[in-house]
């Protein structure tokens, strides 16, 4: 992908919009602040543009299963008045090969260099759900998919998770963190909120693309949190999404005086898609909050209960995943809005 252009930093003074022309990463995104503030006013006043999409349609891809993401952006796209249609390519479509000069004599029927023009004239923006294979890192890292998506496709992009990066959860989960930060104002006066990724248990390998995309986002961030990621030896993550985080092995020491803890599985990068240790003791518990700063927890979703994370902390209220969850709505309504825009 590219990663040339420094994230937040883009400035895109010629068409005044906040973002590049697609949204995949969160290098696409020129001002956070003022995408968190689109968001939030959405949220205050829903149906305050509810014209800007007519006679709009947004095509809602998905190579893999969906609950959040599916039915928050699809919410989004109808307050700003599109037509949303979703289609579960998975299960629905023919199976598409992204492979560039593929002899395709196997199981796959139809070339994205052929649907993605198509779709591209069908609808005026595009979304797509593409999970990595945790087989080869290579191939996951480079996005062929999304890429190929892009490239065939002639219609302004959005990204509803790919290979390595969930940038519309990690939009939401800026939204939720300043959204707190500013219901708790006197709590925060004078200093930044200390946000933990922590590594959670699991029962299979799953993707890094959420830790990946929620320390990029972090880093985006420049100067407003004081960002760390927790995890146990052998499941760094990749270096271009950490630049500026502090990473420290000592769970506890991590969790000291946090304010957000953000919990989230992922298998290692370095030694590719693989379960090193699973070591339950790495499962937050209210025991451990108290070394926090009556932390509130977040997480992605869906969650393992009693794996990830314990009932006790779920059920208990340090837990705001469904406000989180419930901001995904808002933080999509941004991002259609500015691509309505251009
Ligand atoms: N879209 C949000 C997370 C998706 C995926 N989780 C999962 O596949 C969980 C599957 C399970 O628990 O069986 C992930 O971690 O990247
Ligand atoms: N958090 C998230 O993306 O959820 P879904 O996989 O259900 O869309």
């Amino acid at each position: 992908m590219e990663e040339s252009i420094p994230a937040g930093s883009v400035k895109l003074k010629e068409t005044g919009s906040l973002l590049t022309g697609k949204f995949t990463t969160a290098t696409d995104v020129s001002d956070i602040d003022a995408l968190v503030k689109k968001a939030l006013e959405y949220k205050a006043d829903p149906y305050k543009d509810s014209q800007l999409g007519a006679r709009k349609r947004i095509g809602l891809l998905f190579l893999n299963p969906s609950l959040r993401t599916r039915l928050s952006t699809q919410i989004a796209a109808r307050n700003l008045g599109m037509e949303a249609i979703v289609f579960n390519v998975d299960k629905e479509g023919w199976q598409l090969e992204f492979e560039e000069g593929a002899i395709m004599s196997g199981n796959t029927s139809e070339h994205v260099k052929d649907a993605a023009p198509i779709l591209g004239s069908y609808f005026d923006i595009l979304c797509i759900r593409t999970f990595p294979s945790l087989v080869n890192r290579a191939d996951d890292y480079s996005e062929l998919y999304i890429s190929e998506f892009i490239k065939y496709c002639g219609r302004p992009v959005i990204s509803l998770e790919s290979a390595t990066l969930h940038p519309l959860q990690s939009l939401t989960d800026v939204i939720t963190i300043t959204e707190q930060v500013q219901q708790r104002s006197a709590d925060f006066k004078g200093r930044k909120p200390k946000v933990v990724l922590t590594w959670a248990p699991h029962v299979k390998p799953l993707p890094q693309c959420v830790a990946n995309s929620f320390s990029q986002w972090m880093c985006a961030w420049q100067g407003k949190s004081e960002f760390v990621i927790t995890h146990p030896e052998h499941y760094e993550l990749a270096g271009e999404f950490t630049s500026s985080a502090t990473i420290e092995y000592d769970q506890d020491k991590a969790l000291k005086d946090a304010d957000f803890v953000y919990v989230k599985n992922w298998s290692t990068y370095n030694d590719y898609g693989k379960i090193f240790e699973n070591d339950p003791s790495w499962m937050l518990s209210l025991e451990k909050l108290q070394l926090t700063r009556q932390a509130r927890v977040m997480h992605c979703l869906p969650v393992r209960r009693n794996v990830e994370l314990s009932d006790e902390v779920l059920d208990s209220t340090h837990s705001i995943v469904t406000q989180e969850a419930g901001n995904r709505v808002w933080a999509a309504q941004a991002v259609i809005s500015e691509l309505l825009r251009r």
